[in-house]
């Protein structure tokens, strides 16, 4: 076993991932180069008083890859393991997602290096507004537009807006809501944005279904992480009639075979400190036999190098739904080929969040509020449109939906900058 098997890291992952699309496309090595790069790379340490009367400096980031379609776009973590390089694969990956998705958008990403459960709500009020300031107009409503990421929401988004807009004169204050996406419905938030990802994930899950000639009718799924993403993908999996048996989160794993209800699991998070440990209908499952556990679907909607080359041989699932960023390595990722394995690549199964966000940036800039039914009819045609193209490319260039995706997006960004006349 090699060190990178041991250690994989985000950035070797989303690499080789372009690596491999540019060779097969042949991309021009003018436009290799340039994307090869991330733009700007920004780290901000900032101070904020914590209830206790104590001052901690935290660190912040934001990575700005490539803004040749539009604005840079792309959610905040907040996570106590987040760094530089794991902020540039996620804000590369954001390029290639919002290209593939057909948006106006460039890809960026950042966070805080921070475990928010240590901190009381009033301290990560202080922390967001902290770091908003710092960030100051490295981010705008037309230059870079965060969004909710891991241990973020709607709240955090609402502290950044607020802090953002009140550096701007009162006369033009409404004109920078769209300064981020993902806000309360009541601040700019668009209905439906809550929901979008994991409604995403599985609009390209019943695609695949059509596309293998079945259904989601009966079948056992797997999901890694029950936060947004994952709880609302359970919700419409549940719809589909699709059975859930094993669910995993930062407090552990659950099993049952005759399958675990997600909005019942919901109500006993919500009485228990939001997490899933010692649900009472299921039992307890070691954590390294979660990706092991006998289902048709799996899942992975956490963080990110979890399907690696140390459990990939003991998965499964007949499809991966990727509603994580980078959940599966490529080592991890060639081992469930050679098993057979689908797998419906991030960039595109869980765009429906930068989808909705897109709808919410629309909104906040023309003053329409948009209908939920429109926002849902909406997201699953551009979702299936992604989907059909990805099967396209993965036919015409005969290689894996990841690679194909990778290539949809990267055509239509090598294509901008053709029709600039700058690189040819
Ligand atoms: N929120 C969004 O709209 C989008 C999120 N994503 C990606 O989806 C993934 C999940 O994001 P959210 O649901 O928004 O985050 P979240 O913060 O709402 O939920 C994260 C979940 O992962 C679990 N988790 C954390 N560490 C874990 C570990 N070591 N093992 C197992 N579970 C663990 C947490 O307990 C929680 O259940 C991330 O990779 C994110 O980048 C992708 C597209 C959009
Ligand atoms: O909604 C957005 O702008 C981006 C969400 C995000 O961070 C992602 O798709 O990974």
């Amino acid at each position: 076993m090699t060190k990178e098997q041991q250690a994989p890291r985000m950035i070797d992952s989303v690499r080789q991932q372009f690596d491999k699309a540019a060779d097969i496309m042949d991309l021009n090595p003018n436009i290799r180069k340039i994307l090869a790069h991330t733009n700007n790379e920004l780290v901000v340490h900032f101070p904020v008083r914590l209830d206790n009367g104590s001052v901690e400096v935290f660190t912040g980031y934001r990575v700005q890859h490539n803004n040749a379609l539009g604005p840079y776009k792309g959610g905040l973590r907040y996570h106590p393991a987040i760094e530089l390089d794991d902020a540039k694969a996620l804000a590369i990956w954001m390029t290639w997602k919002t290209s593939l998705a057909g948006l106006p958008y460039g890809g960026g990403k950042g966070g805080i290096q921070i475990d928010p459960s240590k901190y009381s709500m009033g301290e990560l009020e202080r922390i967001t507004r902290r770091f908003t300031h710092a960030l100051g107009d490295n981010i705008g409503p037309e230059y870079d537009i965060p969004a909710p990421d891991v241990n973020t929401n709607a709240q955090i988004m609402a502290w950044i807006a607020d802090t953002y807009m009140s550096t701007k004169q009162p006369n033009e204050r409404s004109k920078y809501s769209h300064v981020v996406t993902g806000k309360p419905v009541n601040s700019g938030g668009l209905r439906g944005r809550d929901r979008a990802t994991g409604y995403g994930v599985v609009v390209t899950l019943k695609a695949w279904a059509k596309w293998r000639n079945t259904t989601l009718e009966g079948k056992k799924y797997i999901v890694q992480g029950f936060g947004n993403v994952g709880q609302w993908a359970s919700v419409f999996m549940e719809e589909n009639g699709a059975i859930l048996t094993a669910v995993q989160d930062a407090s552990g794993s659950i099993y049952n075979a005759n399958g675990i209800n997600p909005t019942d699991l919901l109500v006993y998070m919500k009485a228990n400190n939001g997490v899933i440990a010692n649900y009472p209908k299921a039992v307890t499952l070691p954590n390294e036999d979660f990706f092991a556990v006998e289902c048709d679907v799996c899942i992975p909607a956490a963080l990110g190098n979890q399907i690696t080359a140390l459990n990939a041989t003991s998965v499964k699932a007949k499809v991966i739904a990727e509603g994580a960023n980078g959940p599966t390595t490529p080592e991890g990722e060639a081992i469930l080929r050679e098993k057979g394995v689908d797998i419906i690549p991030d960039i595109l199964c869980n765009s429906g969040g930068v989808i909705g966000s897109y709808f919410e940036w629309l909104q906040n800039r023309s003053g329409e509020i948009w209908e939920f039914e429109d926002v849902i009819t909406r997201l699953e045609k551009k979702m299936l449109d992604s989907f059909s193209r990805v099967v396209a490319a993965s036919e015409a260039f005969n290689t894996d939906f990841r690679t194909a995706a990778y290539i949809e997006a990267i055509k239509r960004i090598e294509l901008t900058y053709n029709d600039r006349g700058v690189f040819p």
